[in-house]
C-alpha cells in the first residue's frame, strides 16, 4: 500500500513577478491560500540569500495567514538558522545555494558537508522544526541524512526532469532505489523541481515517496489554466499515477 503523497505548492515565483515591478502585487499569500483551496496539501517558500523572490516578510505573512505547513527553504547558514528558529515553520528544507545560479542546481553535499550542517540541524529539530535534506538520489547523501538525524530527505528531481529516453528511465530508477533505500531507514522521501504535467507521472508513482513540491512550472502553467485549474491538474495527474 503506498504512502498518501502530499502536493506542496512553491510560490516563489509569485514573488518573482511581484519583484519584477516592486509593489505587492501580485502578492504570494494569496496565491498561497488560493493553492489551498485548490488542493495544496502545504506551501513551500525559498528564502534565498539574495532575496530574489521570497523575502522576510512574505516568510511572517505566510506563517500568519497558513493553517497547512509552510516548508521553507533555506541555505545552511547562520543568518537562516536564525530566521527559522524566529519563525519555527513546521519544516525547514536546506538547500545548496550558490549566488550567481539560475535555480538550484543540484542536491546538498551532506556527506561532504557534515561538519557544517550537524550544529544547524540540530537546532532546528530541538526547536521542533522538521528537517529536509535537498539532496541527489544517492546511497551516501541517505547515509549522511541518517548520521545527521534529519527525519525528512527531499530528492532533487531536476536531472530526471530534463533528460529524455534511457537517461530519464535511468535516472527515475536511481530516485526509485534512493526512495525505497531512505524509507527502510526510517527517513520520509519527498521529491521537487522540475516536475510538470508531463514528467510528474512516474515520480508520484514511486511507492515511498510522501511528498512532492512543485513550483517553477505550475506559477507558469497559471497563466493558461488559472492558477487553481493547474494546481487541481496537477493533483489530478499525481491521483493518478499513484
Ligand atoms: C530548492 C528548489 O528546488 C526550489 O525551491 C527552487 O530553489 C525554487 O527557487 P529558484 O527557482 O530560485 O531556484
Ligand atoms: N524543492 C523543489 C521545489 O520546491 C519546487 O521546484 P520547482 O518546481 O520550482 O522547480
Amino acid at each position: 500500500m503506498p504512502t498518501p503523497l502530499r502536493l506542496g505548492v512553491n510560490i516563489d515565483h509569485v514573488a518573482t513577478i511581484r519583484n519584477a515591478r516592486g509593489g505587492a502585487h501580485p502578492d504570494p499569500v494569496k496565491a498561497a491560500l488560493l493553492a489551498v483551496k485548490a488542493g495544496a496539501d502545504g506551501i513551500t517558500a525559498h528564502l534565498r540569500e539574495d532575496r530574489r523572490h521570497i523575502r522576510d516578510e512574505d516568510i511572517a505573512m505566510l506563517m500568519a495567514a497558513l493553517d497547512v505547513p509552510l516548508n521553507l527553504e533555506m541555505a545552511a547558514t547562520q543568518e537562516m538558522l536564525e530566521i527559522a528558529l524566529r519563525h519555527k515553520p513546521h519544516a525547514a528544507c536546506i538547500v545548496p545555494e550558490k549566488r550567481e545560479e539560475r535555480t538550484t542546481e543540484g542536491g546538498l553535499d551532506a556527506a561532504g558537508q557534515y561538519e557544517a550542517l550537524a550544529p544547524i540541524v540540530e537546532k532546528l529539530v530541538e526547536a521542533g522544526i522538521r528537517v529536509s535534506l535537498f539532496i541527489e538520489a544517492d546511497a551516501a547523501q541517505i547515509d549522511a541524512a541518517i548520521r545527521l538525524g534529519a527525519p525528512v530527505v527531499e530528492f532533487h528531481t531536476g536531472a530526471y526532469a530534463h533528460l529524455d529516453g534511457a537517461a530519464r528511465a535511468g535516472e527515475l530508477r536511481r530516485i526509485a532505489d534512493a526512495a525505497a533505500l531512505a524509507a527502510k531507514n526510517g527517513i520520509e522521501p519527498h521529491a521537487g523541481h522540475g516536475l510538470t504535467f508531463d514528467n510528474v507521472g512516474p515520480v508520484a508513482a514511486i511507492p515511498q515517496i510522501a511528498e512532492l513540491n512543485i513550483g517553477h512550472f505550475l506559477i507558469g502553467e497559471a497563466i493558461f489554466g488559472g492558477l487553481e485549474g493547474s494546481i487541481r491538474e496537477m493533483r489530478r495527474q499525481m491521483d493518478l499515477a499513484r
